[in-house]
């Protein structure tokens, strides 16, 4: 049985690296590298002197704590479960959600204030997850409703908590009561775990509070999300269907595969392939598709794996499914239904309609094309920023903002990506495809000749036919729709996918290195300038005045603390004035005024409940993250960009667009991990102390092993990598249970199961060498008794020159006497002082236990045991009586 159930904790890989970690450094958990890797990130634990760890069992965190905390802080450990006692740490058990929790803690706490809060706490996560997921929120409620009670103003409270649909809601929460929160994954946490621990910082400590903040019900009870949410699309005249809720219930880690009919027919191709891993033809039907000539070997391939797709072959396979559905006439019914709708129009109506889509559409042309100019523009800057481009450049970048002209193959065989194509690399193209450095026809035909088979010239040529496309223009349109989509897709994504939105976020951060934050703001403010300069002007008014509150927010922290605190309490906030996207800046403004987001969140929500057809809670919460400092202004025009959306009013497209905002929720995280999430994994190294010991030692003493010399130059030689090092170290032989097992063998094991690392013939020989220079160093003692010597005999020399001096100069001897005497004293110099004799003193009779010299005896001396001597004699004389015995024998 326990076989069986070790059996399956391996098989699900459970017994990483962190684990066998913690098991080499005696922590109790693996979740410790959690609270390690934390830690190393926002450094909360060193400058803490009181740590309240609610949830703590087996008492992994509580050992970290002891660990980085200074010596004599006070840790309390609380857990349903008992924890085994920690030196220096206080433990009781007690289930947090109960009022003598609360007291016992108090009474541990005494008058004190935590500086730290930590909550891993976790129910049984197991057989029925929404529920589990909701009780784990409740849970973070409960530690959050105590972090408030016993946290010091400024301090941090960390916690774990599952990407279900309450995830923003408890952000939002956070996001009232702590100045700064961020969530974050650490690499010891599974990546197929749902988990995500919140770090919150600066509690803003606010003297009332009010309730209903953590109130379960309160907070997650939300209003539900409108139907305002349909993009019409441009490409498929159907609805569109947004997965508001997140994730799927209950299916958060596998690998999940969809028929590819089921994409070809689903009504949102974007969702599907967010949510699956994989396009199968396994059905006859699908399996018909793939003789289909528009399936090419690339869209296989892109099937094969949904969560690698470029953008160009996620184009691609939007595209070949439009082809399909054309084919199956899957669009024909809402085609005719739609005739019919329009059958019903009167002709002043028709007439009307028509007038405002040609207005409509006419105004989009314009608006794409100032907004491909400025992200020429801007391309353009960041290009100059990072020297790619010299001023004198500009004029030509310029030519080509419009697209018509700018392409250049000539860029391909100027530089080295014309040997990277020749070589068969792609990625150059599919770079240059992504920054639309492809632009005329010419260019993309080009291109695709190039790119081969999944993007295909002819495919586009029959969507184009589909579609009536009359120019190129319009041709345009169903390109920015699928960038549309496809960033939709990244958001999918990033939604569900921790370490995607790690990665972008260190990719964005790796992009943009060298800018300021300021510098990346100001750069977007132009851009958003120079794109709204037809925006009204209580648009402009409206977000001059959020930057500058920003700014003043930054500036008067502490100035601020005091009212924002009182106003937490107090001050409502109309979810109302939300309905337009005026009123979402000045909402915004407001916030940032009170810099301390001081809402009531009861009131905020009944008035949400009360706009008919206004956004929901979620939505002002939204409106409420940071993120919008940002926000592109220009986004409104896009939906307006769409001529197939038809005469809409203003209201309502803007009221989707927040909603469409709304449930691109994971944009609070990605802009946190902007700012926070390290752009490597060096960031995470697991044991730091033991690394910087390692790094002090070489550092001080060199490499000492072939094998290290080994490793070092391939390293410099970039043979290896430094993961391919790490990759090497974990091996099965590393992870052999040693519990239990008789010390000789391991021992034994320790001398000859050794890992047999590869050495070369010159890393030996540098050792070799290594070791012949230290060889050739005497020690020191040695060096300092041969010192000690040589200075004796100068002193000796110059004492015996001096003599053989004033011999020389003895008138009174002649020449013969003078020359021995000074040859007398040279060799009496020489020679070393005959060494003076230690006189061996028994301790026996009168000298029997006596102190200090025994009467009679000078000079130097020893007490001997009389017995030891005798003793050496017989031994003498009996051994030299067994060799004659021997012999006589
Ligand atoms: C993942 S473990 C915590 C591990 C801990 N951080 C460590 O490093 O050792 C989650 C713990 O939450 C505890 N827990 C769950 N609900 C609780 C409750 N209502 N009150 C107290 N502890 C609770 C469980 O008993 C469990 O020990």
């Amino acid at each position: 049985m326990a076989k069986g159930g070790r059996d399956k904790k391996s098989s699900k890989g459970r017994l990483d690296k962190y684990y066998h970690l913690a098991k080499e450094q005696g922590y109790r958990a693996r979740s410790a590298f959690k609270l390690i890797q934390l830690n190393k990130k926002y450094n909360f634990l060193e400058k803490s002197r009181v740590l309240i760890d609610l949830c703590a069992a087996p008492g992994g965190w509580l050992q970290v704590a002891t660990k980085y905390m200074p010596q004599s802080s006070l840790i309390i450990g609380v857990d349903l479960a008992p924890i085994k006692p920690i030196p220096n740490v206080i433990t009781f058990q007690d289930d947090i959600t109960t009022d003598r929790c609360r007291q016992n803690l108090r009474q541990e706490i005494k008058t004190w204030k935590a500086d730290v809060v930590l909550h891993d706490g976790a129910p049984n996560v197991g057989a029925a997850w929404t529920h589990d997921a909701f009780t784990q929120s409740e849970l973070v409620l409960v530690s959050l409703k105590l972090a408030t009670e016993f946290l010091i103003k400024g301090g941090t409270f960390v916690t774990k908590v599952f990407r279900s649909k309450d995830y923003n809601k408890l952000l939002w929460v956070f996001q009232q009561l702590f100045r700064k929160v961020e969530a974050t994954k650490p690499p010891s946490s599974r990546g197929v775990s749902a988990e995500i621990f919140v770090v919150c910082r600066d509690f803003i400590a606010p003297k009332k509070l009010d309730p209903r903040f953590l109130d379960p019900k309160a907070v997650f009870s939300e209003l539900e999300a409108s139907e305002t949410n349909k993009m019409i699309d441009i490409f498929r005249p159907e609805k569109r269907k947004r997965q508001r809720e997140g994730y799927e219930d209950g299916n958060y880690t596998q690998h999940k595969t969809a028929d590819v009919m089921d994409f070809i027919k689903a009504e949102d191709p974007v969702v599907v392939l967010g949510s699956y891993n994989q396009l199968t033809f396994k059905t006859d039907e699908s399996a018909a598709l793939l003789n289909h000539r528009a399936t090419t070997e690339d869209i296989k391939i892109n099937c094969e794996d949904l969560k690698v797709l470029g953008k160009s072959d996620f184009k691609a396979l939007l595209k070949w499914r439009t082809i399909l559905r054309d084919q199956y006439k899957l669009d024909k019914k809402e085609q005719a239904e739609e005739v019919i709708e329009e059958e019903e129009l009167d002709d002043d109506e028709k007439l009307e309609a028509e007038l405002e889509n040609l207005s409509k559409e006419e105004a989009a042309k314009r608006k794409r094309l100032k907004r491909k100019t400025n992200e020429k523009k801007m391309k353009l800057i960041t290009r100059m920023q990072l020297n790619m481009t010299v001023p004198n450049d500009i004029g030509l970048e310029q030519e080509g903002a419009d697209g018509q002209t700018l392409f250049n193959i000539r860029k391909i065989s100027k530089d080295t990506s014309l040997a990277q194509l020749q070589h068969g690399d792609m990625t150059f193209t599919d770079e240059m495809m992504d920054n639309g450095d492809f632009s005329g026809d010419e260019d993309m035909t080009a291109l695709h000749m190039l790119k081969g088979q999944g993007y295909t010239r002819e495919m586009d040529l029959e969507l184009q036919e589909r579609y009536a496309v009359v120019d190129k223009d319009d041709y345009d349109e169903l390109e920015d729709q699928l960038d549309n989509d496809y960033e939709r897709f990244l958001q999918d994504k990033a939604e569900r996918n921790a370490k995607f939105r790690a990665k972008q976020a260190r990719e964005e951060h790796d992009e943009w290195a060298g800018f300021d934050e300021k510098n990346d703001k100001n750069s977007n403010t132009k851009a958003l300038d120079d794109d709204s300069s037809d925006m009204d002007s209580d648009d402009s008014d409206a977000s001059s005045a959020t930057d500058d509150d920003e700014d003043e927010s930054d500036d008067s922290d502490d100035d601020n603390d005091i009212a924002g605190d009182d106003r937490l309490a107090s001050r409502p906030v109309s979810s109302s004035t939300m309905t337009t996207n005026n009123n979402k800046r000045s909402l915004l403004t407001m916030k940032k005024k009170d810099n301390s987001l001081v809402n009531d969140l009861g009131e905020k929500a009944s008035l949400a409940r009360k706009t008919a057809g206004g956004l929901s809670m979620g939505a002002s919460m939204f409106f409420d993250q940071d993120i919008f400092a940002g926000v592109d202004e220009d986004g409104d025009d896009d939906d307006q960009d769409m001529p197939e959306q038809g005469p809409v009013d203003v209201l309502d497209s803007r009221k989707r667009k927040a909603e469409e905002e709304l449930d691109n929720d994971s944009d609070f995280e990605i802009a946190d991990a902007e700012e926070a999430i390290p752009s490597g994994d060096e960031m995470w190294s697991g044991d730091e102390d033991e690394n910087s010991r390692a790094v002090r030692e070489a550092q001080e003493n060199g490499l000492l092993t072939a094998e290290a010399v080994t490793m070092a130059r391939q390293l410099v030689n970039r043979e290896k990598t430094k993961a391919d090092l790490i990759d090497d170290g974990f091996s099965r032989e590393g992870f052999r249970d040693k519990d239990g097992l008789p010390a000789w063998f391991l021992d034994d094991e320790g001398q000859h199961n050794k890992p047999n690392l590869p050495i070369t013939k010159e890393a030996v020989l540098a050792i070799r060498e290594k070791l012949k220079a230290l060889d050739a160093r005497p020690i020191k003692k040695i060096a300092e008794a041969k010192a000690r010597k040589k200075f004796k005999t100068m002193k000796r020399l110059q004492k015996a020159q001096k003599k053989a001096t004033d011999v020389a100069e003895n008138e009174d001897m002649s020449e013969k006497e003078k020359l021995t005497t000074i040859n007398k004293i040279l060799a009496r110099s020489t020679k070393s002082k005959p060494k003076k004799e230690v006189k061996l003193v028994v301790a026996k009779g009168s000298n029997r236990g006596i102190k200090g010299r025994p009467s009679g005896v000078k000079g130097r001396y020893k007490m001997v045991d009389g017995r030891m001597k005798k003793e050496m004699r017989a031994t003498k004389r009996q051994e030299k009586k067994k060799g004659g015995g021997g012999r006589k024998k």
